[in-house]
């Protein structure tokens, strides 16, 4: 399986902050709504606090308890205001991080819809579940917890420091100097998590990538008795998970009774200094000592979160690196002057098509063939020889290295995409089923099929008198990738979809396992029916199939070294009858 090898270090962190403020900067009106609310929650505190250290002065040291109990009032209905303020921020912001969460996610999904077929052969659909779900989770998360935190951290700050200016500059600036040290404790303590942080994101995309794996092999697993290195691969993995996680979460947890200690030694120093200042008879009362330790305590407190939203925002940003690496990957796209083709004829030619899937093999070597309105080309050949292959590229999955194919004359690089896959319609071996209806599920071969139409393809396949046995007949809902269908019934869907399609290209990947002979038979007339006046291309595994083809090619290595009706080839005694002889004599169909 492929593993992503998790880079411990953020490539570029201020280009992923900048995107991720262009999808927060569209929810203009509710950051700005943030903004106003913050500040008076600041306000509210500021005033609060200043009103604190009046009862001190003007209230507890003259006796005043009628004004006592008024001032009390009024600072309990200002705290309310404050908590509501808080509220409506968090609402805000929650509301912004779902928002922009769905905004990424949506542009990766389509994104990954448009992905060419080479990126998914390099990449575990594991780890590109795991960017679609948990580096987008991380985004919201952080999102929603930090961005208020941080507005109203800076405005706090700020509040705070000109009140405490405007009471005492002596004595802020006693407090202000243990700030450098809370700083840069924290930013030692980053470096370390930093890249811990990264691998734990990068270990969890390889965790799900091996889990989606193993889900979906563990048939496999089974019949080969795997389960117990299955089970070592999956230990090492979560392992590594839980190391780069317990040590990113212990030492940044390290952070916050540190700075606790060292706020506290600050408050300290404050009531110290602020009473030696007070003997001295300097003009300044114990209230404003007590208010500036409160205002200083209102001062510490962003600037830890601050530095804590640091360590949550690398998680976030690591995250978001994982998703808008994927989203930079080049699109499948058309050229700019593809047209889009309707009706086509089905007249197919491969000229000197060349091919390799990574330029280092050469798969395909110098194809020409032709392929005549409504005939039917067979091709053969030993396995890896490249049938699959020229199927690929007839679909456009993948891009010649040179040559030309072409369509009714046009070639299919200046045809769009969307037209000619629905000009093409394929039959594999193994289709794909939609955990949906069976009427939906044959609907993909035409979305704009009526429920007639639906059932008329399904009788011309064969497939209507199995479906209406299914317990609720086309509304059958199938388990996941029809498991609840036997291989003959899903080749019949199969079979049934693409007579929908009614396209005028046709390739179909014969199915190799053995079938009861019912099945059988019911599926070579679905076929037969199928494969009317369309141009078919064929992999062919049975003798029938391959005796009615109007022409067939003998693929090796990637290339065609034979080619003609089934008798001519047998005549000739070459490579096509040695296989002929060796494979189909004594396969199905006989
Ligand atoms: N996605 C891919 N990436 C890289 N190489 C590939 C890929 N798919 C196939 N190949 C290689 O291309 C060659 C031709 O494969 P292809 O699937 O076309 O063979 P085939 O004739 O259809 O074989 P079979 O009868 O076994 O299905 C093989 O050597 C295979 O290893």
């Amino acid at each position: 399986m492929h593993m992503v090898k998790s880079n411990e270090k953020l490539n570029n962190p201020k280009e992923t902050i900048n995107r991720l403020l262009k999808y927060i900067g569209s929810k203009k009106a509710s950051l700005i709504l943030i903004f106003v609310f913050c500040v008076i929650t600041t306000l509210v505190s500021i005033f609060g606090t200043k009103l604190n250290g009046d009862i001190v002065d003007n209230y507890i040291a003259t006796g005043n308890m009628s004004g006592l109990y008024k001032i009390c009032i009024i600072l309990i209905a200002m705290y309310l205001a404050a908590t509501a303020s808080t509220f409506v921020q968090n609402r805000l912001m929650v509301g912004i991080a779902q928002k922009t969460s769905s905004d990424i996610r949506k542009d990766l999904y389509e994104k990954m819809q448009h992905l060419p077929l080479k990126y998914y052969d390099t990449h575990s659909s594991g780890d590109l579940m795991s960017r679609l779900t948990n580096d987008i989770d991380n985004i919201n998360m952080t999102l929603s917890q930090s961005i208020t935190q941080l507005i109203s951290g800076v405005i706090n700050i700020i509040g705070m420091l000109i009140a405490m200016l405007m009471l005492s500059p002596q004595l802020t600036i006693i407090g202000l100097l243990t700030i450098p040290i809370t700083i840069m404790g924290t930013r030692t303590i980053m470096k370390y998590t930093q890249p811990l942080f990264i691998k734990k994101q990068g270990d969890l995309g390889n965790l799900n990538g091996y889990i989606e794996e193993m889900v979906s092999g563990q048939k496999a697993v089974l019949l080969f008795g795997q389960e117990e290195n299955v089970k070592k691969e999956f230990d090492n993995i979560n392992k590594s998970i839980t190391k780069s996680a317990i040590l990113a979460d212990a030492i940044s947890g390290c952070m916050g009774p540190i700075n606790n200690f060292i706020n506290n030694l600050t408050y300290l120093v404050l009531a110290v200094c602020g009473g030696v200042f007070i003997l001295k008879g300097m003009d300044i009362s114990v209230g404003i000592v007590f208010t500036i330790i409160l205002y200083m305590r209102n001062f510490n407190q962003p600037i830890n979160q601050i530095l804590n939203i640091s360590n949550t925002l690398q998680g976030a940003l690591a995250g978001a690196e994982r998703v808008f690496e994927v989203m930079d990957e080049n699109p499948e796209m058309d050229k700019d002057n593809s047209v889009v083709v309707d009706n086509l004829q089905g007249e197919v030619k491969l000229e000197k098509v060349e091919f390799s899937y990574n330029n280092d093999k050469k798969i395909l070597n110098n194809i020409n063939l032709t392929a005549h309105k409504g005939q039917t080309i067979a091709i053969v050949g030993p396995t890896g020889s490249g049938k699959t292959t020229i199927i690929n590229l007839l679909n456009k999955f993948y891009t010649i290295d040179s040559g030309r194919i072409s369509i009714d004359g046009k070639n299919i690089d200046d045809i769009t995409m969307e037209s000619l896959r629905k000009s093409v319609s394929v039959v594999l071996q193994d289709t794909y089923l939609f955990s949906v209806s069976v009427r939906e599920n044959l609907r993909y071969g035409n979305l704009n099929a009526t429920d007639e139409e639906i059932e008329k393809a399904a009788k011309l396949a064969n497939a209507h008198h199995f479906i209406m046995q299914l317990e609720d007949g086309y509304d059958t809902v199938l388990s996941d990738n029809g498991g609840n269908l036997s291989q003959g019934q899903r080749q019949l869907l199969s079979i049934a979809r693409a007579i929908l399609s009614n396209s005028s290209i046709l390739i179909l990947d014969e199915a190799t396992s053995s079938i009861d002979t019912r099945t059988e038979v019911a599926i070579q007339e679905a076929m037969v029916n199928l494969m009317k006046g369309k141009t078919t291309f064929i992999i062919a595994h049975r003798l029938s199939t391959i005796r009615n083809a109007d022409k067939i090619l003998a693929l090796k290595d990637g290339e065609i070294i034979e080619r003609g009706t089934h008798d001519e080839l047998l005549q000739s005694d070459g490579f096509y009858a040695n296989l002929y002889n060796s494979q189909f004599r004594s396969g199905l169909g006989i």
